[in-house]
């Protein structure tokens, strides 16, 4: 069994959990009677410029422990001002040591929007993410088919949230397309063997259509990286590891962005 697989078998086994304590009919009311969340997390990345997503995240699979210190609301304030567009927080628990409580106390700190990073296999997933504050959430083509990611969309769109559809290879994009993203990341890591290109990137650039917001995800780490893909026309970039390892994370930043 892939590690991608373990993780999708681990959330559903987490949906059912969460069930047990609360219903899926009880969540769904708790979400919909909250307030519209607009799209702020794809209009913050339609903004000129290219935008960045500052991750909190703990650990990884492929990287186990990333730092062992994490204040994660203090780390989501500095990005915030330091400039950061939105926030994506890790809320898997077993492999990425993060937690829904992070990303309900991260949301609850700032005012940029943020995206739940998790493993979504269930519409429970997406009602809970928005009860915890998240502005968006992560449909990966590797794990859902078609279909679900049409209706995870269709339901997000109900609650003004954001649905970044996650695609690493050609059959995936066009599956995106096709299924109606309306922001689509391409991960340069492979899931399935943790190597990361972010050649990846520039591969699949030219599949995305141009009113579609187009998300360079993982392994970006220089100025240089972020050049390129600005270079291209990438919409906005995810960086996790690069952020999480630096001790002066407005600094590295602006860095990245090639403001120093
Ligand atoms: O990072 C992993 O090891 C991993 C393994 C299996 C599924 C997902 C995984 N990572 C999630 C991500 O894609 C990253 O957290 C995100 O794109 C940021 O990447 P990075 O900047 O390289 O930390």
């Amino acid at each position: 069994m892939t590690i991608l697989e373990q993780l999708a078998d681990y959330a559903r086994e987490r949906t059912e959990q969460g069930k047990r304590k609360r219903s899926l009919e009880e969540l769904k009311k708790q979400a919909l009677s909250l307030p519209d969340k607009k799209f702020e997390f794809e209009n913050a990345i339609k903004r000129p410029g290219l935008s960045f997503i500052c991750e909190c995240k703990k650990a990884s699979p492929s990287r186990g422990i990333i730092v062992h210190d994490f204040p994660y609301v203090q780390i989501a304030k500095e990005y915030e001002a330091a400039g950061a567009e939105c926030i994506s927080v890790l809320t898997e628990p077993k492999w990425f040591l993060g937690s829904n409580e992070y990303l309900k106390r991260i949301a609850g700190a700032v005012s940029v929007p943020c995206l739940r990073k998790d493993f979504t296999v269930d519409e429970y997933m997406i009602y809970e993410a928005r009860v915890l504050g998240a502005s968006a959430v992560l449909l990966i083509c590797s794990i859902l088919s078609e279909r679900q990611i049409n209706e995870y969309i269709s339901i997000c769109d109900e609650m003004g949230l954001s649905a970044l559809v996650e695609a690493h290879d050609e059959r995936e994009v066009t599956m995106a397309v096709q299924a109606g993203a309306r922001l689509i990341g391409i991960n340069n890591r492979n899931l399935k063997d943790f190597t990361v290109d972010t050649h990846n990137s520039f591969r699949f650039r030219e599949m995305i259509p141009g009113d579609i917001l187009f998300v360079s995800e993982s392994g970006i780490s220089t100025g240089h990286d972020v050049k390129k893909l600005r270079e291209i026309g990438a919409d906005a970039v995810l960086i996790g590891e690069t952020l999480m390892r630096a001790e002066h994370k407005g600094a590295k930043l602006a860095g990245l962005r090639g403001v120093i």
